[in-house]
């Protein structure tokens, strides 16, 4: 049998970092929700191994592969003796603070969990998601979530309010762990108002989503790539109205809440960044298992 999941990209509509942990990783406390923007990940039985192929050059084949390493995980933990062939159809940039890699991550596990007939739920799924990556537990979930801890503490809240999501990710990527490291906690900056995103959220009030769009990230990033501060700028200019870096970037997003308005962001932005894609939120729909796998 084969098995279909589409693995939809996030953005953090607030990331405030706490403190540094003693395991090494930062406390987190974000609001994240999916985008309409995804990668899908086809999965075929085979007698034995995991063998990947993908139509993008720029993710790795082998064990380093975040959907490789989903299935390595799911065969070892659960003793499983057959072997699977993965495709990936990549639409979302890679290395680009939209969690691309843990996307397809949580969408192997919960395909091979249908095709190989585990049982598991939805929060065993994302306690073994947690074991690849910090942004797994919650592209397991999908839909709209504050995120604490390392990203694995989940608390379901009203989605955003329908509007469009204007993306631009400048040539380069960026490591999430430099991002991290370079990061000062002693610098004052302003930090996100959670209670405030939360409130305009369970308001659907769109201004006041934008208004409260915050990372404390973006300033690492920013400062490293003067880029991704004109891009801002430029978004901004062409009329989004809330624009923010997602995750540790260097992709920007504008909330938009007219699709002519979207367009005009979007051709304001062509030529001056190469990756640039008008979608809708998604944030509404929960990610369950079966919304998402399509047996072919
Ligand atoms: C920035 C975000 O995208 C926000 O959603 C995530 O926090 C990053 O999630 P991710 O890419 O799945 O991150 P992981 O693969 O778990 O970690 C990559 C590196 O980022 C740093 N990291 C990540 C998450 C976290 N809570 N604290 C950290 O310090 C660590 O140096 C870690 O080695
Ligand atoms: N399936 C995959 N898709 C994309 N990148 C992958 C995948 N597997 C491993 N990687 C590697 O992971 C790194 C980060 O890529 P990814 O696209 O997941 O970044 P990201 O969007 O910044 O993630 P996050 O927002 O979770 O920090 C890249 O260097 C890439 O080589």
């Amino acid at each position: 049998m084969d098995i279909s999941v589409k693995a939809p990209a996030k953005i953090n509509l607030t990331l405030d970092v706490l403190h540094k942990r003693p395991d090494g990783y930062h406390e987190l406390e974000m609001v994240m929700t999916t985008i309409d923007l995804a990668d899908r990940i086809d999965l075929t039985e085979t007698s034995q191994g995991i063998q990947l192929e993908s139509t993008s050059g720029f993710v790795p084949f082998d064990d380093r592969n975040l959907a490789y390493r989903a299935a390595a995980l799911v065969k070892q933990r659960f003793s499983v003796n057959k072997g699977i062939h993965i495709v990936i159809h990549k639409k979302i940039p890679v290395a680009a603070g939209l969690a691309g890699g843990s996307s397809d991550a949580a969408a192997t596990l919960k395909g091979l969990n249908q095709l190989w007939d585990l049982g598991l739920t939805m929060e065993e799924l994302a306690e073994l998601g947690l074991e690849l990556g910090s942004d797994v537990p919650f592209c397991v979930r999908g839909g709209t979530a504050i995120a604490r801890g390392r990203g694995e503490d989940l608390t379901p809240i009203a989605p955003p309010p329908p509007c469009w999501v204007v993306l631009a990710k400048p040539q380069h990527g960026v490591s999430t762990a430099e991002v991290f490291g370079a990061l000062n906690l002693d610098h004052k900056q302003e930090r996100p108002d959670l209670d405030a995103m939360v409130q305009a959220l369970e308001t659907r009030n769109f201004h006041g989503v934008c208004h409260h769009l915050s990372n404390v990230l973006e300033q690492v990033t920013l400062t490293a790539y003067p880029k991704v501060a004109r891009i801002k700028e430029r978004m901004s200019a062409f009329g989004a109205e809330g624009v923010l870096m997602s995750g540790s970037g260097p992709t920007v997003f504008g909330l938009v809440s007219r699709e002519s308005l979207a367009r005009r962001v979007v051709n304001g932005l062509r030529g001056f960044c190469r990756q640039v894609y008008a979608v809708r939120m998604m944030g509404g729909l929960e990610g369950l298992p079966l919304d998402q796998i399509r047996t072919k």
